[in-house]
């Protein structure tokens, strides 16, 4: 039975959830083993003695702060998720508290009794995931939970899907720009899936010509071709019963999709040229940074293998949309270039940082990595140095704007400075911004989200807040 440790001074409370925590189930054994404690001295005493699997926090503890005792939480019972219970007003301590390496937050007044206990079944699961994912030798040691760097609620949400996914060995389709870490999710699903190490094949699909992505995918008998001098196996056979990652499947040919859908509906394949049946053991796992409804709606992507594969769909956002997780970022990946490139610049300077939240970031995680990359190479000590960074780019609602190509003109003339009633409200500009760039993409949505630097989702929400769903001219072409 896994024991749940609770810290909070309140003792009425302590017993309530004592109360809750330990109902008797059918089989006459209580949920769970509470231990409760009433202050951060006996809570630590409490962690080392019982080995909770989770301990419920509060911050407000009367000898010291939750806040303070995370670490030492952490160091008493190894993987205990902490579960933080924070005052509905205080965000910046619940943030700093999920950097210190709390699992979850609640705040008081508790939720109601269906809501805590999804929290603590959450951190149950992860805890198991972590301690398999521990046991487990995998082909890349790499992809943990742990190398998906971001606390932002939108990294948060994609992580909790990922235990989700790993419970089934569905196929998985991975959204997202190019940069935002798809593969690396992809890897991370692998490595959660199974038990034991368990191959992670994967294939670019638009960088190889249409009959050679063929024989790479399923294989060839000898002289099925020319050049075929030997019989060889394919990555679906490679993959045995691990993982076939389809990366950029968005660019397949129409005529490979056609296959692909066999195979997935069938789950067999033969190789080129071959007669034998081949059962597909693998599971997919597929990635591309295009919108695969709009290339359905053109006719560049089959409607039915769109269908079959979108069941699970991960998001994957830009990093422009959760610039709060910049800063972790950077100090991420400065540790794994430094080791590469064996140098040690470790100090970022708070105005150096503060740039770097603001840059634009298309090219998303996988920019960030080469831009510091760079900067490492060229410092002459430890510091990062900001000289050596992009420059910021002006605003779009400047009318000295870089993005004139796209933009017809000034969207608003800067007043003059004492007319403030000439200066539109927030959602009145961000109203005006995805109006024009909807005229100038001719209501292509992709497109659009480019332009603006929001995810697809953001742009289907604000549309339908401004009511701009329907096409504003009759020029648009709405194939977005
Ligand atoms: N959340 C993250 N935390 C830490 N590192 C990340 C994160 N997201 C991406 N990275 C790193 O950024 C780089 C690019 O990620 P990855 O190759 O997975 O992106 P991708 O979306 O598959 O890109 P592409 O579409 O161009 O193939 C990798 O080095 C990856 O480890």
């Amino acid at each position: 039975m896994e024991t749940l440790l609770i810290i909070d001074d309140d003792v009425g409370l302590l017993e309530n959830l004592q109360m809750h925590f330990e109902e008797i189930l059918q089989d006459d054994t209580p949920r769970y083993n509470v231990v409760t404690a009433t202050s951060a001295a006996m809570g630590l005493k409490a962690a080392q003695e019982s080995m909770p699997s989770v301990v419920i926090l509060d911050m407000m503890l009367p000898d010291r702060s939750g806040l303070e005792i995370i670490e030492e939480m952490k160091t008493l019972c190894g993987d205990a998720r902490i579960i933080l219970v924070t005052a509905h007003h205080d965000m910046e301590t619940t943030i700093r508290a999920m950097k210190a390496g709390a699992f979850d937050y609640i705040h008081k007044p508790f939720p109601d009794p269906a809501a805590l206990d999804l929290v603590v079944e959450r951190a149950l699961e992860y805890r198991q995931l972590s301690r398999r994912a521990a046991s487990v030798n995998v082909e890349n040691a790499a992809a943990r939970l742990g190398d998906i760097v971001g606390t932002s609620p939108l990294m948060q949400q994609l992580v909790k899907e990922i235990g989700k996914v790993t419970s089934s060995h569905a196929t998985v389709l991975i959204n997202g720009e190019s940069g935002t870490g798809k593969e690396l999710f992809a890897r991370v699903i692998h490595n959660y899936s199974y038990d034991e190490a368990k191959p992670f094949i994967g294939i670019n699909c638009s960088a190889i010509v249409d009959t050679l992505l063929e024989s790479e995918l399923f294989g060839h008998e000898k002289g099925s071709f020319t050049g075929a001098t030997s019989t060889k196996q394919g990555k679906f056979e490679l993959a045995e019963d691990g993982t076939v990652f389809l990366d950029e499947i968005g660019d397949m040919s129409l005529m490979l999709q056609a296959k692909l859908l066999r195979v997935l509906q069938e789950r067999e394949f033969e190789r080129v040229g071959g007669v034998k049946r081949i059962k597909l053991r693998a599971r997919v796992i597929a990635a591309t940074h295009r919108t695969l409804s709009e290339e359905v709606a053109t006719g560049r992507f089959r409607e039915d293998l769109y269908q079959r594969l979108k069941v699970i769909t991960l998001q994957i956002p830009p990093l422009r949309e959760r610039r709060e997780d910049i800063p972790l970022l950077v100090h991420h990946l400065l540790e794994r270039i430094n080791e590469k490139v064996h140098k040690r610049v470790l100090r970022v300077p708070p105005e150096v940082l503060e740039h770097l939240t603001r840059l634009p970031w298309r090219g998303n995680v996988r920019e960030l990595e080469n831009v510091l990359t760079r900067a490492v190479v060229l410092a002459p000590g430890e510091v990062l140095l900001g000289g050596d960074l992009p420059a910021l780019e002006p605003s779009p609602l400047l009318p000295e704007s870089g993005r004139t190509q796209a933009s017809p003109g000034p969207l608003f003339t800067a007043p003059p400075v004492d007319d403030a009633s000439q200066i539109p409200t927030l959602e009145e500009a961000e109203r005006v911004l995805i109006q024009r760039a909807m005229a100038v993409t001719k209501g292509h949505k992709g497109k659009t989200c480019q332009i603006l630097g929001i995810s697809r989702p953001t742009l289907e929400r604000k549309l339908q807040k401004y009511a701009l769903s329907q096409p504003t001219t009759s020029s648009l072409g709405g194939q977005g």
